[in-house]
């Protein structure tokens, strides 16, 4: 499976502007998260993003941006070279920060691909979605100082003033098939998830149902889902919401590419 270190040179700066998009990585994997768990999809990971989760299992997508410039094209044609695949997960960072993700989608809707975008839901854009699967963060993946990977809190108030924005977050649920994708850390999320499936609801025309709502335990390896997993679980059951593993780490761990 292509890694990241199998793209070129990396670009020091995602956000410097080029042609195309800045890709991090393209790789051929199963689905690991929610509806569509274990579906064999093509990854298309863009660089740069709008946040700052202090967990963040893409560190060189957000805290250090790293990818290669590449045409649309291009990355068509990488996607069209896993022949088995008729699914494209398009991730970061956040991909809908790009102007560009609307061209790729439009492509890989012609080409007759399922479309699914893991977005933040912080930007809406009009294109070819077939699920929007989006991970709304909450208070717990503020970077305070005491939890920052990189530096010692300078994210933390513009993370915490962007992370949610209701309007692009419920014109999103109401233009897409969507699913809300929670990072849960601990039990102490799950009055800020109620209270914002209830805002969701009224902002929307849309039904949102509870199974359309998926906890997903934190925790970027085995390990520390072995932590986290079981409570998440408990707390599906508790609240009516859907569980999500993440069958990726699950089956690979954090290796490259998978
Ligand atoms: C790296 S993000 C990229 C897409 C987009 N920026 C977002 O956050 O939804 C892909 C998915 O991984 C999730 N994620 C990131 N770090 C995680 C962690 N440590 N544990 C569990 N899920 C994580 C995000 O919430 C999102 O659902
Ligand atoms: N296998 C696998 N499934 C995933 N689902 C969402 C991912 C992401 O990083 O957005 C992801 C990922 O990185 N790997
Ligand atoms: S929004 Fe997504 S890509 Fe951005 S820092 Fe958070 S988890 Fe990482
Ligand atoms: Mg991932």
């Amino acid at each position: 499976m292509p890694v990241a270190s199998d793209i070129e040179e990396p670009t020091t700066d995602a956000d410097a502007g080029g042609e195309g998009l800045p890709i991090n990585e393209v790789f051929y994997s199963l689905q690991g998260e929610g509806t569509l768990a274990g579906v064999p999809s093509v990854f298309v990971r863009t660089s740069g993003c709008n946040l700052r989760c202090w967990f963040c299992d893409s560190y060189h997508t957000s805290w250090e941006p790293t990818g290669a410039w590449r045409d649309v094209d291009s990355i068509i044609e990488e996607v069209q070279s896993h022949e088995q695949a008729t699914h494209v997960v398009l991730t970061g960072g956040e991909p809908l920060i790009h102007e560009e993700s609307v061209e790729l989608l439009e492509r890989l809707s012609a080409e007759g691909y399922h479309t699914t975008v893991e977005t933040n839901g912080t930007i809406y854009r009009d294109a070819p979605i077939d699920l929007a699967s989006i991970s709304p963060k909450l208070a717990s993946s503020t970077p305070t100082p005491d939890r920052d990977p990189k530096g010692e809190g300078e994210w933390e108030e513009k993370h915490e003033q962007n992370r949610i924005d209701m309007d692009a977050l419920s014109q999103m649920v109401d233009e897409y098939e969507a699913q809300l994708k929670f990072v849960v850390t601990d039990e102490s999320d799950l009055p800020e998830i109620t209270d914002l499936v209830d805002r969701v609801r009224a902002a929307t025309a849309t039904t949102v149902a509870d199974d359309d709502v998926l906890l997903m335990p934190e925790g970027m390896t085995r390990e520390q889902l072995d932590g986290t997993r079981s409570e998440v679980a408990e707390l599906a059951m508790e609240y009516g919401y859907r569980y999500t593993p993440r069958l990726h780490v699950d089956l690979w761990n954090d290796a490259p590419g998978t």
